[in-house]
């Protein structure tokens, strides 16, 4: 029997069960809608076999655009199109048959559809419901008008490469992809090459040799610092193939069009949990799979003419870049050596001099602290990159450091940071930066001035709560396009010499003259960029607005609760 149609072409709707309950099924490919609601026994007349069209039931076309108009009504789902994970024939073992009664069925016909589950805090789950049909010809009908619906969508990855670092966090890394990835990726049709990485920097380097036109976007698996090596590999392959020089401070860097895809199995996740609201390896799979697209702000950071790293995460000194030093001897510890280390470091309360100089990044709508999240689809990061591009074709893409001014501050700090997403993570929800946003082209810059152990506790305990963790007289933050730094000690003697290993030794040597009573290490703190320890303490940052792109879509708004799950309308199989 042949579906039929509604007057305006290419609706399908048939009758077909779940459970043996008769529903109404409709696909709706203009308004990419597949929609399915329960009809009331007396409605089917006592036919019982599904796969019936129901003529008088479908030319109640009013009543169903009525119910597309809302998400999900008391016993009807909706799931766009762009959510169905996966289409597939089902599989009917013969138990479920007979357990089912459904033997008068001489041939029984169903196929799988799975969606998108929203369920607390931006957790995502693979929805599933078999839609049973009483003959194969409608079945293939069926699976072949939602494939050719999925097949539209376009930006959806075919083909990905994986890179796996088996020693990140909890060393789950490869356990998590084979267990709750790769199993998503094969149902929705996606091929992957997976590489484990044997050391350090392996994933950087393959990327540059790699033949990256045969993929649709690239995965790492790990933490902020396994993203980290897959960014630098990306972006300096990028820069490489377009013959940008990355050693040149001011070079307007080519953008990365390929998408990468977070499965956190790291110590921090900040980079996946700012962008997807989670860290939960399942969500971010979905995430790929559908084809998602968020574009992220990078800060590339240099030493007079020499690059250094690229960061997207947190970019610390003082305080964040001396837990990292003091957890760099206890990885075995997992993500704990963080807790260890930064309960050591907050005992021993150092505080560092230097100058720090910035310039604004006028072109943003938003502010520091104006509490405004960045969310997905955000309108400030719209708005602000739009301004900042035209900024730039007026500039014709020059870097200027002297054309606006410079604002300078001189002082004893216990942190700076900066940050050019929020860096939630599960230890701060919200972030060191809650109102930071992915790809306005801006970074805040957070300074913590000296100041008592209690008062910086203080500040410390409000990143777990939803107080204003810049409402203390020694914290200032700053929107900026750019920042420098030199530590005091350096300025002092900061030559043109290449030979900076003279220069470090040179200098605390004169300090421990000059201050018998101080500890040469504790002289200068280190910088934490991404979970890694910068060579140099005197750099300069400055941040390329949209860079690159990820397999997310920024945070969403009120999340539907549990109860609005269609799981909990439908009996599933
Ligand atoms: C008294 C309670 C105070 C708690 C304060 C907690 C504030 C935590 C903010 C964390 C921001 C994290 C920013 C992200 C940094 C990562 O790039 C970096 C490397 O991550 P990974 O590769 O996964 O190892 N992580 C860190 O530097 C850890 C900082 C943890 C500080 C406690
Ligand atoms: N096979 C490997 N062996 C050792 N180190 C590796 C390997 N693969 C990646 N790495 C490095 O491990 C570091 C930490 O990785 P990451 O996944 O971020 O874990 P964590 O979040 O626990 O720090 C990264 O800097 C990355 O370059
Ligand atoms: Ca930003």
């Amino acid at each position: 029997m042949q579906p039929e149609y509604l007057p305006f072409p290419a609706l399908l709707c048939s009758v077909l069960s779940i459970s043996r309950q008769h529903y109404e099924v409709t696909l709706d490919p203009g308004r990419a809608l597949l929609s399915w609601r329960k009809l009331r026994p007396r409605s089917v007349k006592g036919r019982t076999r599904a796969g019936i069209c129901l003529t008088r039931v479908l030319h109640r076309a009013r009543g169903l655009a009525k119910s597309f108009s809302r998400q999900i009504t008391s016993g009807s789902v909706t799931v766009p199109l762009t959510e169905i994970v996966s289409v597939e024939e089902a599989e009917i073992d013969g138990k479920y048959c007979n357990s089912m009664k459904w033997q008068h069925m001489c041939k029984p016909h169903a196929f799988t559809v799975r969606y998108i589950k929203r369920m607390k805090k931006h957790r995502w789950r693979c929805g599933e419901v078999t839609f049973w049909c009483s003959e194969e010809q409608m079945c293939c009908h069926w699976l072949q008008a939602l494939n050719d619906a999925l097949n539209q969508q376009t930006h959806r990855p075919k083909h990905l490469l994986v890179y796996i670092n088996p020693y990140g966090g909890c060393k789950k890394g490869k356990q998590i992809y084979e267990k709750k990835v790769a199993p998503l990726f094969s149902a929705a049709g996606i091929a992957a090459d997976v590489v484990v990485t044997e050391y350090a920097n392996h994933a950087r380097d393959n990327l540059y040799d790699v033949n990256l036109e045969k993929y649709d976007g690239i995965v790492c698996v790990g933490g902020d610092g396994m993203f980290s090596e897959v960014l630098h590999g990306l972006i300096g392959r990028v820069q490489k193939d377009s013959h940008i020089d990355h050693n040149n401070p001011s070079a307007c860097l080519s953008r990365c069009s390929i998408r990468i895809g977070i499965v956190p199995a790291g110590s921090t996740d900040c980079v996946c949990y700012a962008t997807v609201g989670i860290n939960d390896p399942v969500t971010s799979a979905l995430h790929i799979i559908l084809g998602d697209c968020q574009p992220l702000d990078v800060c590339s950071i240099h030493h007079k003419k020499n690059f250094l790293k690229y960061s997207v995460s947190l970019l610390g000194y003082g305080f964040y870049g001396d837990v990292l030093k003091g957890s760099e001897n206890n990885r075995w510890l997992g993500p704990a050596r963080y807790d260890f280390s930064g309960f050591k470091t907050f005992l021993t309360h150092h505080w560092y001099e230097g100058t720090v100089s910035f310039q604004p990044a006028k072109w943003v709508i938003g502010s520091p602290r104006d509490n405004k999240p960045c969310t997905s689809g955000c309108h400030v990061c719209r708005q602000s990159s739009k301004q900042l591009q035209e900024l730039q074709k007026e500039q014709n893409c020059r870097f200027e450091h002297s054309e606006e001014e410079w604002t300078t501050i001189k002082g004893k700090f216990m942190a700076i940071n900066a940050v050019s997403l929020s860096c939630a993570c599960p230890r701060s929800p919200k972030g060191l930066s809650p109102a930071a946003h992915l790809a306005d082209g801006s970074a805040d810059l957070i300074l913590v001035r000296k100041c008592s152990r209690l008062n910086f506790l203080r500040h410390l305990i409000r990143h777990t709560s939803k107080k204003d963790q810049f409402e203390f007289p020694f914290v200032e933050v700053y929107r900026v396009k750019n920042f420098q730094f030199t530590p005091k000690h350096f300025e002092e003697y900061d030559t043109e010499s290449t030979d900076i290993g003279n220069v470090s030794k040179k200098n605390f040597a004169q300090i421990c003259t000059d201050h018998p009573s101080c500890v040469c290490s504790h002289v200068n703190s280190s910088w934490n960029c991404d979970g890694e320890t910068l060579d140099q303490t005197a750099i300069e940052m400055r941040v390329h607005c949209r860079l690159i792109h990820l397999f997310a879509r920024g945070i969403e708004d009120a999340p539907l609760t549990d109860d609005s799950n269609p799981s909990k309308i439908l009996p599933m199989e």
